[in-house]
């Protein structure tokens, strides 16, 4: 499917949604907690609906009321079925792949082509150190697993993601001797653990930080059933807030910012940087220079803002370099490569390095179709692009459904032209 994008001015208030990772989390940790947790502000999308299953099948009782979620759990994980699809979710097939291996079933943890494409071996590693028997399609989805993990020390490489030891963090408390986790080499996209320990730490267990982003232990303890309120989700506001620089006149975005650590917060720092202004008040309004400063950017701790901070580059005076984050590349599509490839084809000058891009303005703006590769952060990026150049199309529109199932509707609120 694709949707064609034409020039538009953005004006008018549009509303972040809720967080992807803190809905994960709290589904997650309420299903592993005895007794019932009410969660609000909760993200409904592909990607939560699938750990929504996946907590079913765990044996918790979920009931959804818009964006209010109800758990219900007696704290054991009793799978219910011996296969979990996580569709297009990473975060889901990593989280419920440590989880599944706390039974003593045999799980076979699967999910959609490009799920089937993601690194998994890492973590398998780490749970055969803790006990369980792992197989692997190459390294990759789909995984079988077969518990009980018992826990102990184990270590893992933090080069590829962060959710691998969020997954073993989160699960540890569930083990009969808890762990002790090392992480060898630099951990990337490191903001992401923050956001894990918060949220264990809000469903009340605790993480031992021996050494951060280098070793942790997690004691056998039990998870609290609580209340829990999803914060507004700043790796998706990057893409608002790219918006409203580029096309923007008298746009504001609604967000309840909470004050749960989010990686991505950095977006405001980063737009400073490159001379934009920031206005948080009841609202987020920007004041954007005409030419951007350009500027050099290490996004190691924050891959998802690859795609909304790659497409300033449409206006800057200055070259954008992005390095330190070749992680990227392990999304749902290796996000370097396309960008580097479709901000090409409109114009952008891209120069394509193992760890990032370099990105300078178009000499000539050129109208294009876009292929976005049912990449959800790439088809919103390139959205924003192609109502900058004007005239382009863009493909895979459905991708949104994995974060932010009403960007379309929402955008064409405040005067985008797009039309699916
Ligand atoms: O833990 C999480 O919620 C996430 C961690 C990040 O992945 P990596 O840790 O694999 O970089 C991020 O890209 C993803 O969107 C969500
Ligand atoms: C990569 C992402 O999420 P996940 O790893 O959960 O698929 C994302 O939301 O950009």
């Amino acid at each position: 499917m694709k949707c064609k994008v034409d020039k538009s001015i953005l004006t008018g208030t549009i509303t972040c949604p809720p967080n992807k990772s803190y809905s994960h989390r709290a589904i997650f940790l309420a299903a592993m907690s005895d007794g019932k947790s009410t969660l609000r502000n909760v993200l409904l999308s592909r990607d939560t609906l699938a750990t929504v299953n996946a907590c079913k099948t765990f044996g918790a009782k979920i009931e959804i009321n818009d964006s209010m979620v109800t758990v219900e759990s007696n704290g054991r994980i009793d799978p219910q079925t011996l296969e979990i699809d996580a569709s297009n979710s990473g975060t889901t097939i990593r989280i419920s792949t440590a989880i599944a291996s706390l039974s003593d079933k045999t799980i076979t943890l699967t999910g959609d082509a490009s799920l089937k494409k993601r690194p998994m071996g890492p973590l398998l590693d780490a749970l055969k150190q803790l006990g369980v028997q792992c197989t692997s399609t190459d390294g990759k989805p789909p995984v079988t697993v077969k518990g009980r993990a018992d826990g102990g020390s184990t270590h893992i490489s933090g080069s590829i993601s962060s959710q691998f030891i969020s997954a073993l963090l989160i699960s540890g408390p569930k083990m009969k001797n808890g762990i002790t986790l090392e992480i060898e080499g630099n951990l990337v996209s490191k903001p992401y653990l923050d956001s894990t320990i918060s949220t264990m730490k809000k469903f009340g267990a605790t993480v031992d930080t021996i050494s951060p982003y280098k070793k942790y232990k997690v004691s056998n303890q039990e998870y609290k059933a609580t209340d829990f309120v999803v914060p507004s989700d700043f790796s998706s506001m990057a893409l608002l807030l790219s918006a409203a620089v580029l096309l923007g006149e008298g746009m504001s975005i609604n967000a309840s910012l909470g004050d749960l650590p989010q990686g991505d917060r950095e977006i405001l720092s980063y737009l400073e940087k490159l001379g934009v202004k920031i206005n948080i008040g009841e609202k987020i309004t920007v004041d954007s220079p005409k030419l951007l400063n350009g500027g050099k950017f290490d996004l190691s701790n924050n891959p998802d803002l690859l795609p909304p901070m790659a497409i300033l580059a449409l206006k800057t005076s200055k070259p954008i370099e992005i390095y330190n984050v070749k992680h990227a590349r392990f999304k749902e599509t290796d996000r370097i490569a396309i960008l580097a490839k479709e901000l090409t084809k409109i114009g952008v000058i891209v120069t394509e390095n193992e760890d990032g891009l370099v990105l300078e303005s178009p000499k000539v703006l050129k109208s294009a179709e876009l292929e976005s590769s049912e990449d959800h952060r790439l088809f919103m990026a390139f959205s924003i692009a192609g109502m900058f150049v004007g005239n382009c199309t863009i493909t895979d529109p459905d991708s949104v459904d994995v974060s932010y199932p009403t960007f379309v509707e929402d955008m064409k609120k405040i005067g985008a032209n797009i039309t699916v």
